[in-house]
This record gives structure tokens, sequence and C-alpha cells, in this order.
């Protein structure tokens, strides 16, 4: 099977299904989140906590940084580019990391276009608050999608609204008629090859993680109960108390997402999660989540 194809990248994404993504800023954070179980980290310069504090324009990670990532650990690296930023791609694909997140995370570089994922052989995941826009961001070749949510806050509630969209529309679609999905696809202004698609799987074509906002075991079983197939966290781990602590459980707690039991054990005595902030707190344009269309 050639390399690159639409199979084998959704075939990687898959194969992450079930486990978390943790975002980290050096080695010694990649190591930690190997050993607590991560399935893939995530390279970036700062997380989203503290992109949020420093202001400023986000970019892609400095390559350097991302090799020594790339060095310290055997469980796949991703690594982020702008909203648009075709040629950060192009630079991370030619450094080998295995997927790349173009990501609202990052200042957008294109305020009309997101990245022509399907010129690209490595596997693309991009972020999504309802259905139209995660059809739209496959359309464009993208082989996994996560929920937006409000990245770096510590705060789980856009996360879960944006879940339960995903999951209420996909519930919609599946009792439609063949021939409504004509007026539903054009009213999420989705494509409706795609749109027939979800309605016959009864899910999205490609796998679906939550992200933005789970600071505590909980809140990753949360999202695996409300149709997640697993979680990314970026925050929440290495701004908390006790980061080994936090991702251990996390990763426990998302394999276990349905044994109250087990949950139970996993949230005892972890220290301090990330201070949180208040979602109405945020203004306009600190709402990480409107960006991207
Ligand atoms: O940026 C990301 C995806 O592009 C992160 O992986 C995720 O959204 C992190 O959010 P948080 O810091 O709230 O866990």
């Amino acid at each position: 099977m050639l390399h690159g194809t639409e199979v084998l990248k959704k075939g990687f994404a898959k194969m992450t299904k079930g486990g978390v993504i943790m975002d980290v800023v050096d080695s010694e954070q990649a190591i930690i989140a190997e050993e607590a179980g991560a399935v893939a980290v995530m390279a970036l310069e700062k997380v989203p906590a503290d992109i949020r504090s420093s202001g400023g324009v986000a970019r892609m990670a400095d390559p350097n940084k991302i090799e020594e990532i790339m060095d310290a650990v055997t469980i796949p690296v991703m690594a982020k580019v702008r909203i648009g930023h075709f040629v950060e791609a192009q630079i991370l694909e030619a450094l080998g990391v295995d997927m790349i997140d173009e990501s609202e995370v990052l200042t957008p570089a294109d305020e009309r276009f997101h990245i022509d994922k399907k010129k690209f052989k490595i596997p693309f995941v991009c972020g999504a608050r309802d259905l139209g826009e995660a059809l739209r961001r496959i359309d464009e070749g993208a082989a996994m999608i996560r929920t937006k949510g409000e990245a770096g806050t510590g705060n789980i509630v856009e996360a879960v609204r944006h879940m339960r969209i995903i999951m209420g529309q996909i519930r919609e679609v599946k009792e439609k008629e063949e021939e409504e999905l004509w007026e539903f696809a054009r009213k999420i202004e989705a494509p409706l090859k795609l749109v027939k698609e979800t309605a016959k799987l009864g899910r999205l074509p490609v796998v679906n993680f939550a992200a933005g906002g789970v600071a505590t075991p909980a809140d990753a079983a949360l999202m695996m109960q409300l149709g997640a197939d697993g979680v990314f966290v970026g925050s929440g781990i290495f701004k908390s108390e006790n980061p080994e602590a936090y991702a251990k459980a996390i990763v426990e707690a998302t394999a276990h997402y349905d044994e109250p039991e087990v949950l139970l054990e996993v949230s005892r005595g972890l220290g301090a999660a990330m201070p949180g902030i208040e979602i109405s707190e945020l203004s306009d344009s600190e709402r990480l989540q409107e960006r991207g269309w």
C-alpha cells in the first residue's frame, strides 16, 4: 500500500483510538507523557494556557525542538501548524513528524482557506465545533477530527457543547430519508457525499477525539462517555500541580471511562488541577474556537 494514501492516513489516526494525545513542549515532558501511556505526543512551543497568557503571534515550533522530542520517545510525534499555513506543513512533512494538527490554538495565517490537506502524504487532524465544520475539514483531506472546545481554559464546557452538537447532528442525519440529505447538506454547508457517508456509518467517517479544556480524569471520561474516540490534553497535565500523576490518571480514565470504581481510584489525591477560566470572562478575540470556519 502506497505511503500517503487516504486509507493509510485514516488508518494511522484509527490506531490512536481509545488513547490520550498529550501536548508537550520539550523532551522531558514527552518522556512523562510516554511513561504515563500516551498514544502520541503533540510538540508545540507553549501549551495553550501559556499561549493565552503570553499573547502575540503563536507559530509552528522550532524544528530543533520537535526533533529533540522525536528523539526522546518511541510513540508517534505530532506537531501544530497555523490554519492555512501550508508552508509550515511542508516543513513538518520534511521533518518527518507523524501527523500535523492544523490548529486554531496557533494564530491563523489565512482568513479564507484552510490547508489543502489532500496534497500532503502526511495525515492531518483539524478542530471542529459541529458536523458541517468537521465534514468540510474531512473534505479537504483531514484524517482525524477533534472537537475544538476552548483550549487553555481548563474548562470542559465548550468541549462538551461541541461533542453534543456533533453527536446530535449525526443522530439527526441517521434518521433522515435519502432525499432529505440534500437539504441537510446545504444547511450545514457540507459536501453531500460526506453527509451520506456519515448517515450510512452512523458516525464521522474519521476518528473524532475530544480536545480543549480537559483538566481532570473525570473530564476525560465524560468526553469518552459522550462519544469521543479519544482525548487530547494540553494544559491540563503540565499546568497541574503534579503532571506525572495527572498524565497517568487521565490515561487510565480514558481507557476505563465507563467504570466508576476505576474513575474513583484514579481521581484520588492528585493535587491541584490547573487553574480554570470561566468562558464568559473571555473576550471574542480570546475565544480560540472562533478561528477557522
Ligand atoms: O491545541 C490542541 C489541539 O490543537 C490541544 O491538543 C488541545 O486543544 C489542548 O487544549 P487544552 O490545553 O485545553 O488541553
